[in-house]
């Protein structure tokens, strides 16, 4: 059950809304595309109104925190109010970039719903509510599904997630045995993955299908409009988020890693509270 509540801030820098960047165009430089970004602080806001961006926003670790399980997993109601305050100033130009199936997406974002790329990018809805989907070998999915089911049954603490078009095998509440996961979606895949992909996140390992990717969801959304002709900013904080880091660096737009670790993201905030506060301070115009 998720229950949402107003988050307070703990600090002042994050109240200002704090980016800790090496984007040139957001503050000073220090360090080059693709490197691993060692966090310097910069209040400058990006040159940017919301006018003139398209937002694209991963969804668990970047809005809404890490829980213990996906069904606990929330979008605070400070952001759900942000989230509409930026669709309606960005003309609609925001999309949800998620590893999450749509439906999953439409639950913890209502009552709004938004144009996104679900599935890693194997499910878009566009902001007409059109929506296009890769097409699978849905009897491999299943047999790949039915394989992981069995392994996952006798590893206590983990757990299988199926999604329409792929399906998470998470071990968040059992970390020990992450190395056991890896190999029953290898074996899975070896057997019946000739159409799908290996996928690694967050205590999680994943299958996809072959050839989707954010990062190419992105690019597609930059085609049309509203968000053509925009600056992209895409903030993400797994490793499913960096082809669309890439892809964006590659358009000469805004990236920003939410939390630790390598990544290709030119900027980096600490939590998904600090880009809460860091997006509502972006000018309206
Ligand atoms: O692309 P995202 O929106 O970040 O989705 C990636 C995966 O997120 C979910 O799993 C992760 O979040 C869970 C809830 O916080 C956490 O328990 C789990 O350990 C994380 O891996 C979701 O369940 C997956 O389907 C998404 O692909």
């Amino acid at each position: 059950m998720c229950t949402r509540l107003a988050m307070v801030h703990t600090s002042g820098a994050l109240r200002r809304g704090k980016l800790m960047t090496v984007d040139p165009k957001l503050g000073p430089a220090a360090g080059g595309p693709g490197a691993t970004v060692s966090a310097q602080p910069d209040m400058t806001p990006p040159r940017h109104p919301l006018t003139k961006l398209a937002l694209f926003l991963d969804l668990d670790g970047t809005l809404a925190p890490i829980a213990n399980t996906p069904n606990q997993a929330c979008v605070p109601s400070t952001t759900l109010v942000l989230l509409r305050h930026l669709h309606n100033a960005c003309n609609g130009a925001v999309a949800i970039i998620s590893g999450r199936d749509a439906p999953d997406i439409d639950r913890m974002l209502s009552p709004l719903t938004l144009p996104c790329a679900a599935l890693h990018g194997a499910h878009v809805r566009n902001t007409q509510g059109q929506v296009k989907r890769v097409a699978i070998d849905h009897d491999a999915l299943t047999g790949i599904a039915s394989a992981l089911a069995r392994d996952a049954a006798s590893m206590p603490g983990t757990l299988l997630e199926r999604k329409a078009l792929s399906v998470a095998f998470h071990y968040r509440n059992a970390p020990h045995l992450a190395a056991q996961v890896q190999a029953s979606v290898l074996r899975a895949l070896a057997h019946h993955g000739h159409s799908f992909d290996l996928q690694k996140g967050k205590m999680v390992v994943e299958i996809k299908p072959r050839g989707v990717s954010k990062g190419t969801a992105v690019s597609a959304f930059m085609s049309t409009p509203p968000f053509s002709g925009r600056m992209a900013l895409m903030a993400g904080d797994d490793l499913t988020d960096e082809s669309a880091f890439a892809a964006v660096n590659a358009m000469d737009g805004i990236t920003i890693k939410i939390g630790g670790g390598p990544t290709q993201a030119r900027s980096r905030l600490p939590n998904p509270e600090a880009l809460r506060a860091w997006l509502a301070s972006l000018p309206s115009a």
